[in-house]
């Protein structure tokens, strides 16, 4: 159907701005701001719900919210530190909520009074990072939600003229604040837009395909999530006509697409996650703290959107002073050394066509080299893998990445298993899968007799 406000392509981008959004694999979400300092506590009790909505859990009085800008001191915060945890991880970009859904602002907009310039140290939180970040070689996104708890202007639903008008200048707040963003900060790589699922963005799919239009004419090459797009029709991410907007799929939040989903790799995504169970903003109590992620967790999720071809991005809560919590500190240094030694088989890598979902880890492919690999991560009881090579090819060897070990080498049948040895305390084992063409390629695979 004809559609003025619908998918702007067929198929994905293949510029070189999206390839090396498409290569980095493995980004660094960031949370923060007011919502740090309770930390999901408020009048002495723990709230058990994500931490930067406890303005709406806890019916936090609009005054006393506000109140915390006071007593954001930014007495820790090192933006060099937050980005030397990026490093560690083995991020290739950053992604920061420039404002969450309470309105707040970490950059002095000149559109509301409620942002950094109006705190203690006034400082251009934003600017600081974007230097920090890209002086390390990692792109910046940022997150924005079009959601906005504090603006009076701000509309869940339509239902009278008041409400159109009053929502029509929201969003023209709105696009002020996104070309304030474009202009003050022109280095940023990409746009991450949440809060967009009520029925008043869903009427006013021209202006979210402005949006798109806007950045992209502003900053040619930036990448903008799916999450920001509804259609003439109010359809979101995927248009009426079933074609994915915006530049890549956003709708994976805490949750992965099923593993043999090989249909996911067909479009650009991303998922994004937690490290506790279900906080985006920085949680003190136990209900969040007891549920941190293990890393070789992280790394099962980090290899399980590169096979699909999907950017993983682990999100980070700093505390209310600015430090990041230690505990995620540590799990970001875990994964990074196993990235490490064993990025090869992630960087630049994506779905690996005719290698079928094997069950104890992925395999995924050098989108440049062609080179496959195998990313064990959930190691049979037995000790042992088998491995299922494409119809005409055998098996040469199993490289072990970082040892350059050959569990095995030597022409191989099509189907066989590999002893994979004791548990290994460097986490999940990676095997760069050495093969050649069969010499006499045998007939199609024997079809299983119909008993
Ligand atoms: C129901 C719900 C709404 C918004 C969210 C926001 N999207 C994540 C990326 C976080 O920003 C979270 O606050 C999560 C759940």
């Amino acid at each position: 159907m004809e559609l003025k406000y619908g998918a702007s392509r067929e198929k994905p981008r293949e510029d070189a701005a999206m390839q090396r959004f498409r290569g980095h694999r493995v980004g660094q979400f960031i949370h923060w701001g007011l919502y740090a300092l309770p930390a999901g506590r408020w009048e002495g009790k723990d709230v058990e719900f994500a931490a930067e909505f406890l303005p709406r859990v806890a019916k936090v009085p609009q005054q006393r919210w506000e109140a915390l800008a006071n007593d954001f001191t930014l007495a820790d915060f090192d933006a060099e530190r937050w980005a030397d945890t990026a490093v560690a991880l083995g991020a290739r970009y950053m992604t920061i909520t420039t404002k969450h859904h309470d309105g707040f602002c970490l950059w002095p907009s000149a559109h509301t009074d409620f942002h950094m310039g109006n705190t203690p140290s006034g400082r251009d939180v934003l600017g600081e990072l974007v230097a920090a970040y890209e002086a390390r070689g990692i792109d910046v996104n940022f997150y924005y939600s079009v959601l906005d708890w504090r603006h009076p202007d701000w509309r869940f639903t339509l239902e009278n003229d008041a409400d159109n008008l009053a929502f029509a200048r929201y969003l023209d707040f709105a696009m002020k604040q996104l070309e304030e963003l474009a202009e003050r900060y022109p280095s940023v790589k990409g746009f991450w837009f949440d809060g967009t699922w009520d029925e008043s963005v869903k009427a006013n799919g021209w202006w979210t395909w402005e949006v798109e239009r806007m950045l992209k004419e502003r900053l040619p090459g930036v990448v903008v999530n799916s999450r920001l797009r509804a259609d003439d029709l109010g359809a979101r991410h995927v248009d009426s006509n079933g074609l994915l907007m915006g530049d890549y799929e956003s709708g994976y939040e805490r949750r992965l697409p099923e593993p043999w989903d090989r249909s996911v790799a067909a479009r650009d995504w991303e998922a994004c996650m937690t490290i506790p169970q279900a906080s985006w903003g920085y949680h003190q109590g136990p209900w969040a703290q007891s549920t941190l992620k293990h890393p070789w967790d992280v790394v099962d999720m980090i290899a399980h959107c590169t096979s699909l071809g999907g950017n993983f991005l682990l999100n980070f809560g700093p505390r209310g002073d600015g430090s990041m919590a230690p505990a995620e500190v540590e799990i970001a240094r875990t994964v990074g050394e196993w990235l490490a030694v064993n990025g090869e088989a992630i960087y630049g890598c994506g779905y690996a066509e005719g290698w079928d979902y094997p069950g104890w880890g992925y395999f995924t492919r050098d989108s440049s080299t062609g080179k496959v690999f195998a990313v064990v991560t959930r190691a049979p009881a037995s000790g042992r893998i088998r491995l299922e090579l494409p119809t005409g090819l055998e098996l040469v060897g199993l490289r072990l990445l970082g040892s350059g070990e050959y569990p095995f080498k030597g022409l191989a049948d099509s189907v066989f298993e590999v002893e994979l040895g004791g548990a290994s305390n460097a986490g999940p084992r990676v095997f760069a899968v050495e093969t050649s063409a069969l010499a006499h390629p045998a007939s199609e695979k024997e079809p299983n007799p119909d008993v």
